[in-house]
């Protein structure tokens, strides 16, 4: 493993490495930093949570003076909330050397965000519709552009992104570093590679398992109108300090964040149809604790860096492996275990087996947890309340009346009731949510594999769907149609299983894990899905909450 001292950084760099806690390279940053720095294209593969933003942040970065006053670097990421992150996570190791960079995403004041640019930030960090907005309205220049960067490249790849990615790539100067990541790389990344990189050296940091090592997937296998009784008695029994429940549809993640709130969890929802504001004060709740539970469309599956979430539960399978590897990844990051459960109807134990292959990793099947466990849990957890409680002490104010009704009742039973009230039992909430069909194994290669490079996003053969051409705009790009209509596609689902540990070694201090293989190329490819980019409020078909969700991606 490498310090950060032997890539030759300049001393600022290094010093924001060292105030963000980084002792040692991870695998791809290693691998990554010394060609990115040389100047080369790069195409960079490695699991989640294993620093992909500051292996191609800090290379970037360093090839900023200070004094310029241009956007020399441009980032593109597929969501809003992964622009944010990114945005500061750059600033963060921008601290010291002082270089500006802005944020630009559908859904924010535009004026704002004019505001800032004419602070004159040398680094952009934009989903791509609004970054378009801002290039029609000249408010952006790419003439200056030397480094661009399309993180999670392959969701980007996805239609309805990849002619906005190509406007946006065809306006930057020839005489540039393009530089692609994702823990993911399907076949179809070689188009857009062969089209817009020049001799990329690939870097890829995947073990046989594409999945991170460091999380433990499980599955359930549940009739879908039990899933939400399955759900409060898992988060019950497992008491995750933070959990992502990821969620079908818009509609899906509605009911199920109002169903957890009835029933007195610390939870919310995140989809796209939520206001920009809305979306951003979840996330700071989620961010800082104060909601327990995120749920979420496919909109929080790529690239969210939350520390302290120890739980990902796939409530709806996701409709493609790679968006499984994605949301499992949302936890057991930099170098910390995480757990993922899936929960799987019947029909799609088919999709369950599809993840598994792709994955090459056997999710093990576990028994719902019964209601014993979950009380056994929820008492455990208010136990643990009570102790943290009696350690803190000042309890002077309590002490009087504790002591009168231990002269008067029982201590065992009091200090129950006192128990049952802390646990706060609101099982009797009945939740209903309204049913969603189950996702089928579609299968994947053929001759509309994308591999074959005859459809460019085609997906196992044509499933993603039609989606709604809204008005003015709908989608861009031939999509063929899906199942189910009116869907668009949708790609959640995912399930989870076995412990998998083992394989690839983080590097970060204090875990354990053993050689880093490299090399195994994954050669899954995933279906595209659709999805609406920002900015274009007119592509968003009004009321789409009830189809899958994967228009919340962007902006
Ligand atoms: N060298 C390092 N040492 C310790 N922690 C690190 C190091 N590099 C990155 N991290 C931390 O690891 C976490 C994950 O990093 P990051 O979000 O860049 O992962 P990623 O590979 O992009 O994952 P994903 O595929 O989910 O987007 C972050 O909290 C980051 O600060
Ligand atoms: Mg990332």
């Amino acid at each position: 493993m490498k310090t950060f001292a032997e890539f030759g950084l300049e001393p600022k760099v290094l010093q924001a490495i060292t105030e963000l806690g980084f002792e040692e390279a991870t695998p791809i940053q290693e691998q990554a930093i010394p060609l990115a720095m040389a100047g080369s294209d790069l195409i960079g593969q490695a699991q989640t949570g294993t620093g992909k933003t500051a292996a191609f942040g800090i290379p970037l970065i360093s090839k900023i003076a200070r004094e310029e006053d241009k956007i020399l670097a441009l980032v593109m990421t597929p969501t809003r909330e992964l622009a944010i992150q990114v945005a500061e996570e750059i600033g963060k190791l921008t601290r010291f050397k002082g270089l500006r960079s802005l944020a630009i995403y559908g859904g924010q004041d535009i004026g704002r965000q004019i505001r800032g640019l004419k602070r004159k930030p040398q680094i952009i960090i934009g989903t791509p519709g609004r970054l378009l907005d801002h290039i029609n309205r000249k408010t952006i220049r790419l003439d200056d552009v030397q480094t661009i960067v399309l993180d999670e490249a392959d969701e980007m790849l996805d239609m309805g992104f990849m002619e906005d990615i190509q406007t946006i790539l065809k306006l930057v100067p020839e005489e540039r570093q393009t530089m692609l990541f994702s823990a993911t790389m399907p076949p179809n990344i070689q188009r857009l590679a062969q089209q817009f990189l020049k001799n990329p050296q690939h870097v890829s940091v995947i073990p046989k398992q594409i999945s991170a090592p460091l999380i433990d997937q499980a599955y359930v296998e549940v009739p879908e109108r039990q899933k939400f009784e399955a759900l409060s008695r898992l988060i019950d029994m497992e008491s995750p300090d933070l959990a992502i429940v990821f969620g079908r549809t818009k509609r899906r993640v509605d009911e199920l964040a109002e169903g957890l709130q009835k029933r007195g969890y610390s939870a919310d929802g995140l989809h796209g149809d939520l206001s920009q504001n809305q979306r951003d004060a979840v996330m700071r709740k989620f961010r800082d604790g104060s909601i327990d539970v995120l749920v979420a469309t496919d909109v929080a599956a790529r690239g969210l860096d939350v520390s302290g979430v120890t739980h990902v539960i796939n409530f709806d399978l996701p409709q493609d492996p790679e968006s499984y590897v994605h949301r499992i990844g949302r936890t057991g990051r930099a170098g910390k275990e995480g757990t993922a459960w899936s929960f799987v109807t019947p029909r799609e134990m088919d999709h369950l087996h599809l993840i598994e292959r792709v994955t090459r990793h056997r999710i093990t099947r576990k028994p719902l947890p019964t209601m014993a466990e979950a009380i056994e849990g929820k008492q455990r957890i208010t136990a643990e309340r009570l102790l943290a409680m009696v350690e803190v002490g000042e309890l002077n104010e309590y002490k009087g009346i504790a002591i009168q009704l231990l002269e008067q009742y029982d201590s065992v039973q009091l200090l129950s009731a006192a128990m049952k009230l802390l646990t706060g039992d609101n099982k009797d909430a009945q939740i209903e949510l309204t049913p969603e069909d189950p996702i089928r194994a579609k299968r994947r290669g053929g001759k509309n594999d994308i591999r074959s490079g005859r459809k460019p996003n085609g997906g196992y053969g044509g499933n993603r769907s039609g989606s709604g051409s809204s008005s003015g705009g709908g989608y861009r790009g031939n999509r063929d149609n899906a199942s189910g209509g009116g869907y668009r596609g949708n790609r959640d689902n995912a399930s989870s299983g076995g412990s998998t540990r083992g394989g690839y070694s983080s590097g970060y201090g204090g875990n354990s894990g053993s050689g880093s293989s490299y090399g195994g190329g994954y050669k899954g490819n995933r279906d595209g899905a659709s999805r609406n980019t920002d900015g274009r409020p007119s592509s968003r078909p009004s009321s789409t909450s009830t189809r899958p969700a994967k228009q919340d991606f962007d902006a």
